[in-house]
């Protein structure tokens, strides 16, 4: 199915100073890293990084395709937590929190932002999504997968982008692309501060680092459910994650949707 290319960039640079808590799988080509992480989530003895260079069915957000253009980063976290499903949720947050931190190493910080609940957006396009799923038994979540995907050096075309989506963009746009490898040294590290700091204090710290970069804070935004368009301010995240949003009828706040303005 798959083919280890581990050894090949155990550079000593990123060996040494690899996040200790986490162990790592580079592969050549893998149907999906999500799809690799569920296979490998029973004999896991730890917290995994997988990485691919080339993905064969790569999904999104509702399992919809991901395109993955050579070159672009493509990995999944097989995470190990113990937590209730809404907690083990909130870790999309510290994802999208580390994602921009480790953005901001290759373009303009300020044209960063963050989109509920799970997008980066580089000068307003699509740069970087997360994928969340859970692996547990019993209302307990013994794994979280977090896939991550990130156009750096090219987008995918417009055509492969469903109606309304947000325009794909790539760091090469706007910076100058780190490799895949190195990218994932520098995420690895980020997220492994910010779940040190979900560990310690909780998702207090990890929602304002979050809301600090949200992109259309306080702006008309329009949150499209599967059976509802709801318009509103976009006020805030709640300590759920929920989106809360101020209508002519009041506060909602909203466990999932699509996001648009
Ligand atoms: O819809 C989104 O925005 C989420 C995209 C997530 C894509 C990544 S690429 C690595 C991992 N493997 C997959 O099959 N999907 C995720």
């Amino acid at each position: 199915m798959s083919t280890d290319l581990t050894p090949l960039w155990d550079a000593p640079a990123t060996a040494e100073f690899w996040p200790q808590d986490y162990q790592r799988t580079l592969l050549a080509q893998v149907d999906s890293t999500m799809a690799e992480a569920r296979r490998m989530a029973p004999q896991a003895s730890g917290s995994t990084w997988i990485m691919a260079q080339e993905q064969k069915a790569a999904t999104g957000r509702r399992g919809r395709p991901w395109s993955q253009p050579k070159g672009n980063f493509a990995a999944t976290l097989l995470l190990r937590v113990n937590d209730d499903p809404a907690q083990a949720a909130l870790r999309s947050f510290s994802m999208a929190v580390a994602l921009r931190q480790t953005l901001a190493m290759s373009v303009p910080p300020e044209q960063l932002s963050l989109k509920w609940p799970n997008d980066v957006l580089l000068a307003g396009g699509k740069v970087a999504g997360i994928l969340l799923e859970a692996i547990g038994q019993g209302g307990r979540v013994d794994w979280v997968s977090i896939g991550v995907g990130v156009n750096l050096v090219a987008a995918p075309p417009l055509d492969q982008v469903e109606d309304g989506a947000f325009r794909p963009v790539a760091v090469a746009d706007y910076g100058t692309p780190p490799s895949p490898q190195d990218f994932l040294f520098w995420l690895a590290s980020h997220f492994g501060h910010q779940e040190r700091l979900f560990k310690e204090f909780g998702f207090g710290p990890i929602r304002r680092l979050w809301l600090h970069d949200a992109a259309r804070l306080g702006e008309t935004i329009t949150a499209r459910l599967p059976n509802e368009e709801i318009t509103g301010r976009f006020e805030t995240v709640d300590e759920n994650g929920y989106l809360v949003l101020t209508t002519a009828k009041g506060a909602r706040a909203i466990a999932a949707a699509d996001v648009y303005f």
